[in-house]
């Protein structure tokens, strides 16, 4: 702590306090140095690393081809542009589920390549061997329920989630166990704002909602969905900020046009 501003830094347990007196959380996605340096000196109270990233950052149709290596590289771009923000990396597909040894690996490879502060996986109870063993390492997990992109497979769609009682009272049960073996938080995605409200109600740790309403402890959404970088993806939950798709397509057109009539470099752009 030299010549940096000095900032109070984002922890797990500065979010446990901001829930216990109804301060909201704000948590955006960022992918890479540039972007991270632009939200997190907005003042953003946690970034995600997310493995949207396989979308937006490579083209893919879903999460599950974005690799561990690619997440550390992400990650490693995120943490070296932060000053205040809590930076949580998704576990991508493939790297946890079924074998909590290799789950612990994973996300032990994140903390130390990344310098990430935490961890996030998909899954309840199916998962909690994973869970256990990464915490008992001192790695700090946030959960994730209702609409996870991982198993978009077992799905096939992207419909909001545990509309049914049934799938309801898993969701309640995944919540609960989550909170007991000691995550710090739970991203609710896609479900019921009434099943989120009473989730949120219910559980000691805070919920960060996407697509699960006003009564969550926080929010999160993808920086270029709410910046409108990425144009085609509109669902009912998103809020556009921006539309820099417009701004940026507009900005490089001007470019290509003064290149073009040989307007630029002007005499003064030149040595
Ligand atoms: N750019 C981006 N934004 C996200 O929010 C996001 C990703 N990528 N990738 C990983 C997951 C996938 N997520 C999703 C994907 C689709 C919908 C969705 O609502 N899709 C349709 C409706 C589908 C249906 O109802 O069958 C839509 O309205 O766009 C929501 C969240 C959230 N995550
Ligand atoms: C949408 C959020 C919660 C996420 O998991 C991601 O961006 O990968
Ligand atoms: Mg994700």
């Amino acid at each position: 702590m030299s010549v940096h501003k000095e900032v109070k830094r984002i922890t797990t347990h500065i979010l446990q306090e901001m829930k216990q007196r109804g301060e909201k959380i704000a948590m955006l996605t960022a992918y890479d140095y540039s972007m991270a340096t632009i939200v997190d000196d907005a003042g953003i109270d946690v970034i995600l690393v997310g493995d949207s990233a396989s979308n937006v950052m490579a083209g893919h149709e879903t999460t599950l081809p974005i690799t561990l290596d690619q997440m550390i590289y992400h990650a490693s771009s995120v943490v070296r542009a932060i000053n205040r923000a809590l930076v949580v990396v998704d576990l991508p597909f493939g790297s946890y589920q079924g074998n909590s040894k290799e789950a612990l690996n994973s996300a032990i490879r994140i903390m130390k390549e990344s310098g990430a502060h935490a961890v996030k996986l998909e899954g309840g109870l199916e998962i909690a061997e994973s869970v256990s063993r990464i915490l008992a390492a001192g790695i700090p997990v946030m959960g994730h329920l209702g609409l996870t992109p991982q198993s978009i497979y077992k799905f096939g769609t992207y419909t909001v989630r545990a509309k049914e009682e049934a799938e309801a009272f898993k969701l309640r049960e995944d919540a609960a166990k989550l909170q007991d073996l000691g995550c710090f938080s739970v991203v609710l995605e896609k479900i019921p704002a009434k099943l989120a409200k009473e989730v949120s109600e219910n559980l000691t740790i805070p919920t960060i909602g996407i697509g699960a309403g006003q009564h969550c402890d926080g929010q999160v959404l993808v920086i270029h969905d709410m910046l409108g970088i990425n144009k085609g993806f509109r669902p009912r939950f998103l809020r556009q900020y921006a539309s820099l798709y417009d701004v940026m397509n507009g900005a490089i057109q001007n470019y290509i046009k003064d290149v073009k009539a040989n307007d630029f470099p002007s005499e003064k752009e030149q040595y």
